[in-house]
């Protein structure tokens, strides 16, 4: 397994399968890569389906575990059974889709070998839900979910991002996933360094201590020291415990009255930054460093294994936390590109 220079072992990849999406959610990323919109139809910049399985076996020579399938919409690619079945069976796969294709096809994917869904869903409202996603597939995400759910996946992830137009749907979506067995909420705070409107923000923190005021068991996950927070339904038949820090959270995990709640929270936040484990693959075939920049891209070439070996290595050698350390502090506590790196974004 290959370590960066900041001690962090590459254990996982995100792949992107495509950057098309038939949403326009207000907020998107789009893993850093622009914008979604745009024909729907298969594009030619797209990594064949053995390109991207080349790519995950030569991942799997460096001992990477997890594999993540992402975009754009995955699910607009026809050949995701394909890849997914054609995936080193020494990686865990997973994948995150906004949910609206799982009808019909979910059992085909748990056949091919997807193990966990994480699906978009950032409000329990048909109108919220229209307005944050520009579309008005509000039943068809909840059809696939429960498709999710009914091929067996375990669990199956909602994710929720946090901003303003949101914020009033979070106790409600805790509700939905403490009462409802198999699914898990992650609450992703809105990350607006890609995309501006910094005016949508809403303070993390204080989504944290209404969280924990409600937890009956509060643990760390290694991955990015991520908060999780274990909320009881009101069947549950366990005494509240407050925001204890709980080492028996073994116990209540597998209450079926019980729901997890995990806070996804990146920005500028350098413990987030120190524990990530991840490299990112663009869907025409780049390696990327960090979520965040664009300016640590590496062609894979003609993605023959000895280019993609050299172009893993060299992601791998650049990669940087990204608050920290490509990003500091400055004197009077604003958060500034570090020096060291002007040179670098001057090339890309
Ligand atoms: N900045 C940053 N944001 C991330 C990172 N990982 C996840 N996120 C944010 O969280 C969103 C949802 O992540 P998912 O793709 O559902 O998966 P995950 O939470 O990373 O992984 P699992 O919980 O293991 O399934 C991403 O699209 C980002 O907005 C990361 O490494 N850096
Ligand atoms: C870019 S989407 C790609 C996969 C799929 N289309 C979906 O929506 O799940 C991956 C995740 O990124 C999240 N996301 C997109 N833009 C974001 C932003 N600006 N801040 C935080 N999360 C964001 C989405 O909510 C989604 O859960
Ligand atoms: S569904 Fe996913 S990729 Fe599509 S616009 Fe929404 S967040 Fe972006
Ligand atoms: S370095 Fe930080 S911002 Fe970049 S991908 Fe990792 S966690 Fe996200």
């Amino acid at each position: 397994m290959l370590t960066d220079d900041f001690g962090r072992e590459v254990r996982g990849v995100r792949v992107s399968l495509t950057d098309r999406c038939n949403f326009d959610c207000v907020y998107c990323h789009n893993e850093g890569l622009g914008d979604t919109r745009g024909p729907m139809d298969p594009q030619d910049d797209e990594m064949s389906t053995d390109d991207v399985v080349r790519f995950l076996e030569v991942a799997a020579e460096f001992d990477v575990e997890a594999v993540k399938f992402t975009g754009g919409e995955p699910m607009l690619r026809q050949d995701l059974e394909e890849i997914i079945a054609r995936t080193p069976d020494s990686m865990e796969i997973s994948m995150t889709t906004n949910g609206t294709f799982l009808p019909g096809r979910a059992g085909d994917l748990v056949d091919a070998g997807l193990e966990r869904v994480n699906v978009s869903q950032d409000a329990l409202d048909r109108e919220q839900f229209a307005a944050v996603t520009q579309s008005g597939a509000y039943d068809r995400v909840l059809e696939g979910v429960d498709a999710a759910l009914e091929a067996g996946l375990d669990p199956v992830k909602l994710n929720m991002v946090v901003f303003q137009h949101t914020a009033g749907y979070v106790p409600e979506m805790v509700d939905h996933v403490a009462e409802n067995e198999g699914l898990q909420l992650q609450l992703i705070q809105y990350m607006p360094e890609l995309t501006g409107k910094p005016e949508w923000n809403v303070e993390i923190e204080r989504v944290h201590e209404w969280l924990a005021e409600q937890a009956v068991g509060v643990e760390h996950r290694e991955m990015h020291d991520r908060r999780r927070y274990w909320i009881a339904s009101d069947d549950a038949d366990i005494a509240l415990e407050g925001d204890e820090e709980c080492d028996g959270v073994d116990a209540i995990a597998d209450d079926p009255n019980v729901g997890m709640v995990e806070i996804v929270d990146p920005v500028e936040n350098p413990t987030f930054c120190a524990n990530c484990h991840r490299v990112r693959v663009t869907h025409d075939g780049y390696l990327k460093g960090c979520l965040n920049r664009n300016d640590d891209l590496k062609p894979m070439g003609e993605m023959t294994r000895p280019e993609i070996r050299e172009a893993y290595r060299e992601v791998v050698a650049d990669r940087v936390p990204f608050y920290g350390e490509y990003m500091v502090r400055s004197d009077d506590g604003e958060w500034e590109l570090n020096e060291k790196y002007l040179e670098t974004q001057a090339e890309a």
